[in-house]
């Protein structure tokens, strides 16, 4: 019998216990726009946590300060502190740091190069330079997300040439290449047909446990599928908020705060 395309048979990184990510009275400002202010909450490890709420609501800005992406924003601001178990992301390098925390982002970017360095170049750049163990990294992470069976024979062939759901694939399995611990992603389905997504919501099912994930969506179906935890956000006085954070299963049927049962009724937002 032969196993279907989606049964990757590892998805493991090598680390034993992803950390559990805590931030404290975590706030963002971009000049004198605050995104989100005075957020605390843990994320628990290994597990999914889907962040849900209103476009603007600050869910994009929060999830660029857990691996500092927002340096790259000349006037963001960061103020509070983020912890990987109990390490402070301030305290680690930048280039250690991206690499414990991967992102995937909304609309694939694949680097304008081929299929094999796509995956080559990253880990090059992350200091490893064997051509056998770099082969092996390839195969199997391209392995583990179901597509070394459909470019096995046409790796030379430029990323960009492959569809947007086979190109997602490809940019989850590069950020799976440099073993990362935890996985962030801003809505990584968003931009693909229904088929694609379907392909990438199992897959971050499967990465459920061996990474601690945090994946934006506006999609409350996909949240209610994949996720253990959900964290709520709204904009309350123009101000990125985090209104509830709980159980996928306490948000959806049994929210605590009125604005959180309004939203997941989809009576609001
Ligand atoms: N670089 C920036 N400079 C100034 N303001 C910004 C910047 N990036 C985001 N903002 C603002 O910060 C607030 C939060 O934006 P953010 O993109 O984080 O929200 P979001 O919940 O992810 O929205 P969406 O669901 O539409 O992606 C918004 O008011 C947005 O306009």
């Amino acid at each position: 019998m032969t196993s279907p395309t989606l049964s990757p048979p590892s998805l493991t990184a090598d680390h034993h216990q992803p950390p559990s990510v805590r931030v404290e009275q975590l706030s963002l400002r971009y000049g004198r726009k605050v995104a989100f202010a005075n957020v605390d909450a843990q994320f628990r490890a290994g597990q999914i946590t889907a962040l849900i709420g209103p476009s603007g609501c600050g869910k994009t800005s929060f999830l660029s300060c857990l691996n500092r992406l927002h340096e790259l924003t000349p006037k963001a601001q960061l103020f509070g502190q983020v912890y990987l178990n109990d390490c402070d992301t301030a305290t680690i390098p930048l280039t250690p740091l991206r690499r414990q925390v991967g992102m995937l982002f909304q609309k694939p970017n694949p680097f304008p190069l081929s299929i094999y360095r796509n995956l080559a170049f990253p880990l090059k750049e992350h200091g490893i330079c064997d051509r056998t163990h770099i082969h092996h990294i390839i195969e199997t992470t391209l392995t583990d997300v179901g597509l070394w069976t459909e470019v096995k024979d046409r790796l030379k062939a430029p990323a960009l040439s492959l569809s947007g759901g086979q190109q997602q694939r490809l940019c989850l399995a590069r950020a799976l290449a440099l073993k990362p611990q935890v996985l962030l992603m801003d809505e990584p389905c968003s931009a693909l047909d229904p088929l694609s997504s379907e392909v990438i919501e199992d897959l971050i099912v499967r990465l459920k446990g061996t990474y601690t994930i945090l994946v934006v969506t506006h999609n409350l179906g996909q949240a209610s599928r994949i996720a253990d935890d959900v964290a709520f956000f709204w904009v309350q006085h123009d101000v990125g908020q985090l209104i509830e954070f709980g159980s996928a299963q306490e948000i959806f049927t049994h929210p605590q705060d009125p604005l959180t049962a309004a939203y997941v009724s989809g009576r609001r937002g």
